[in-house]
């Protein structure tokens, strides 16, 4: 598969102050990526780099082979800023008309694309008003649009549901699922709304320190964390727990609950089952531990911080 967004040992200094360390990664087109990281981290800094609205202070990086902030590659973007600002004194309709002219659209092109995207949205009603006097999550939904109208190959979403209810967010989730599926585009998103990312990303890239410490698809995150480890309680886990010391488990014990590391889930997970069996114990869990990216992030950012580099 094709990388279209390469980054090579890119520095950006503020003064003094180091926000981006010797970052590097290399993204593939047509998925969805997943930016996460504490605050501060360097998230909202390496979009910025991408779309050339900043420049490292060293190092380099290309979208689809043209060197970022060129024409050409920001002719291929499209960005959703983490604060958007909007000209008060016009109306949704004409903001977006005159966002997407600025992106290089023709009138007619730009108002048709304006409105599907409006309609996607659920703002088709708004059109004619003020984009001043719409509510956070209606000024979020204006901000991906802006960034959709030219349909552009690589979208840039930062913090695209931040501050938002449950419900605005999970509606912009699915709409941005549904684009993104149907345009096939490469997207980098940013979100601290984990349990969100989880539900539409492919693929996740961790910063910390404005450094890389994980690049890897969902799924090889979830398969590597998951492989070792079986969470059982039960009604009876004094006499468990002297099965799993006798039989030399590794466990913690968290909340009632034995969290198993082991070498072989598969015998592990019989061993259990016969000790239930033979002891007519009462099962209160029993099942493999699935790595939710908020546990990711905790295992990965918070405990081993500069240690744990997972490439
Ligand atoms: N223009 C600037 N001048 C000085 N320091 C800056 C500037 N922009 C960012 N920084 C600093 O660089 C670091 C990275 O900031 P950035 O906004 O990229 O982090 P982030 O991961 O997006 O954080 P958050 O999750 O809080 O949005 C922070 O310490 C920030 O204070």
């Amino acid at each position: 598969m094709e990388k279209i967004i390469k980054v090579e040992q890119m520095n950006k200094f503020f003064g003094s102050f180091k926000a981006i360390d010797d970052l590097s990664f290399e993204l593939e087109g047509g998925k969805i990526y997943g930016i996460i990281g504490p605050n501060g981290a360097g998230k909202s800094t390496t979009m910025s780099l991408l779309m050339g609205l900043i420049f490292p202070s060293s190092g380099s990086g290309s979208i689809k082979g043209y060197p970022l902030g060129s024409n050409e590659a920001k002719k291929l973007m499209g960005y959703s800023p983490e604060f958007p600002n909007f000209y008060s004194d016009m109306s949704c309709l004409e903001y977006l008309v005159y966002m997407g002219q600025l992106s290089n659209l023709d009138f007619d092109t730009a108002v048709k694309r304006a409105l599907e995207l409006l309609d996607e949205f659920g703002l088709l009603e708004h059109k004619l008003k003020k984009v001043a006097k719409f509510s956070t999550g209606m000024k979020k939904k204006v901000g991906l649009i802006q960034a959709m109208l030219h349909d552009p190959e690589v979208l840039l979403l930062d913090e695209p549901t931040a501050n938002l209810d449950p419900t605005s967010r999970s509606e912009i989730i699915q709409t941005l699922k549904k684009l993104v599926s149907q345009r096939k585009m490469t997207v980098l998103i940013s979100s601290h709304v984990l349990s969100e990312l989880e539900m539409i990303i492919d693929h996740v890239v961790m910063i910390n320190k404005g450094h890389v410490v994980l690049n890897q698809p969902i799924e090889v995150v979830q398969q590597g964390f998951n492989q070792e480890k079986v969470l059982v309680s039960t009604k009876q886990n004094s006499l468990l727990k002297k099965y799993l010391d006798i039989n030399g488990y590794n466990y913690n014990l968290e909340k009632n609950v034995f969290r198993i590391t082991t070498k072989d889930k598969a015998v592990c997970k019989r061993d259990l089952i016969k000790f239930i069996y033979e002891n007519d114990v009462e099962l209160d869990l029993f099942k493999e531990e699935v790595i939710t990216l908020e546990k990711l992030y905790q295992q990965v950012v918070e405990d081993n911080e500069n240690e744990s580099v997972v490439m």
